[in-house]
């Protein structure tokens, strides 16, 4: 059995002070048991997230790590290795703001989902298409091609520790959710994709869905087999909410 994932992705949100607030908020969940549920904050309060949750079952991301695992010459990036010393589990590769804004390549990606695995790190690698692909009847080649660099890159088996989160563009930040079907119909194929490859791998990866997930959405999303879990953005910021998905993900 997959055990749900429920990731927080706070991205470029946060003060000291609203992080402090939403800690007090996160400490006071009652979590369910069977549910893994994580935060990833932006890299500069990854510390005082840590501290502020000491105690608490919640386990900390990051959202980006540098190509090159360990420290060195690198001005600006945060080493998969640092991150680990501080006491992260997790860290997202991938993310379409960081392919589409940034220009992040596949091969870029692979590098990171390799630097993040060599220090012990879970890579959360993000796929999904933008409206414009899906449109056009491309959804399932673009997701296809972006899981299928990381394969032939390191091989079927770097799934057996890693996550997959499927995050159609179209539906990050704007409300619009993908119905629970259209991201099954998507989860599944991934799964799939896997499954020609290694069958015991795709059983055991984690797929969650993310784009505009709230409480009110996560439960039909979840209750689809393909589904374990969420990558939630804007709802992770508001405690109540979040918890209220995790909480979805445990019935
Ligand atoms: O991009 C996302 C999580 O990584 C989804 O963001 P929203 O939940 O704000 O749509």
């Amino acid at each position: 059995m997959r055990r749900p994932l429920v990731a927080g992705n706070w991205k470029m949100h946060g003060t000291r002070a609203s992080v402090a607030e939403l800690i007090k908020g996160l400490r006071q969940l009652a979590l369910p048991a069977g549910v893994e549920v994580a935060v990833m904050p932006p890299c500069l309060y990854i510390n005082q997230v840590i501290q502020g949750l000491d105690g608490k079952s919640i386990v900390v991301g990051a959202q980006n790590c540098a190509v090159e695992p360990v420290q060195g010459a690198l001005t600006g990036e945060v080493a998969a290795s640092q991150l680990a010393d501080v006491g992260c589990n997790l860290v997202l590769v991938g993310h379409s703001e960081r392919r589409l804004i940034l220009g992040e390549s596949d091969e870029v990606v692979s590098r990171k989902f390799a630097a993040a695995q060599s220090c012990g790190l879970v890579p959360v690698l993000c796929v999904g298409e933008t409206r414009e692909q899906r449109e056009a009847g491309k959804t399932l080649e673009v997701v296809g091609r972006q899981l299928g660099s990381v394969i032939e890159e390191l091989g079927v088996g770097a799934f057996a520790q890693a996550v997959i989160a499927y995050e159609p563009v179209w539906a990050i930040g704007t409300g619009l959710t993908a119905s629970p079907q259209q991201a099954q119909e998507v989860h599944a194929a991934i799964r799939s994709q896997l499954s020609a490859e290694n069958a015991e791998v795709a059983r055991g990866v984690r797929i969650l869905y993310g784009g505009s997930v709230k409480a009110a959405s996560a439960a039909d999303l979840f209750g689809m087999p393909d589904i374990d879990g969420g990558l939630v953005g804007g709802a992770s910021l508001n405690a109540d909410e979040f918890g209220a998905i995790c909480r979805a993900a445990g019935s």
